[in-house]
């Protein structure tokens, strides 16, 4: 890396960063690109397997809205940004917020860079089975 540049620093970061890059014919060549670095999150499909039927939430999404969903309402699997903790447990705490779940059991599938040309950010991909009886708050939080 030859230089990082903060664009902008209100909520999360976008950096401009300039870096050396090796050809495979052992040339080098100098880049730029920009990465907006807003931390790694978290997502989780909740189901239930004998009713068949698995939760989703719905919020308003301004990214989608200036590109093009008319409403800006999605329809998603419930879905966090990390902090200190561990992606487990932050999955599990934000099922509680969004849902009103408590879960206990959960299975990481798989990791991915979601958005790798311009978005710094890994997503961790969960799932879950829940039932009644771990209903335990509204959600919508
Ligand atoms: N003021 C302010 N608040 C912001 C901004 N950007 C995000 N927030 C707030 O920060 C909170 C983040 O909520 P989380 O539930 O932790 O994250 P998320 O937005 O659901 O993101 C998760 O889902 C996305 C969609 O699948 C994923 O893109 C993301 O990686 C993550 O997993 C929300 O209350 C959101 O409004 C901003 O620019 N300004
Ligand atoms: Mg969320």
């Amino acid at each position: 890396m030859i230089d990082s540049e903060i664009l902008s620093d209100n909520w999360y970061v976008l950096r401009k960063i300039t870096y050396e890059y090796s050809k495979k014919d052992g040339t080098k060549l100098t880049q730029s690109r920009e990465a907006y670095d807003r931390g790694n999150g978290a997502t989780i499909l909740l189901s239930n397997k004998e009713q068949k039927t698995v939760i989703l939430t719905r919020q308003f999404r301004l990214p989608t809205f200036v590109n093009g969903n008319e409403t800006g309402m999605l329809i998603e699997a419930c879905a966090g940004l990390l902090d200190k903790n561990n992606a487990e447990d932050c999955i599990r705490r934000e099922t509680e917020e969004e849902t009103g779940y408590k879960i206990t059991d959960v299975r990481k599938i798989f990791e991915a860079y979601i958005s790798p040309g311009s978005v710094t950010e890994i997503v961790y991909f969960f799932i879950a089975e829940y039932s009644k009886e771990m209903k335990v708050g509204d959600g919508g939080r």
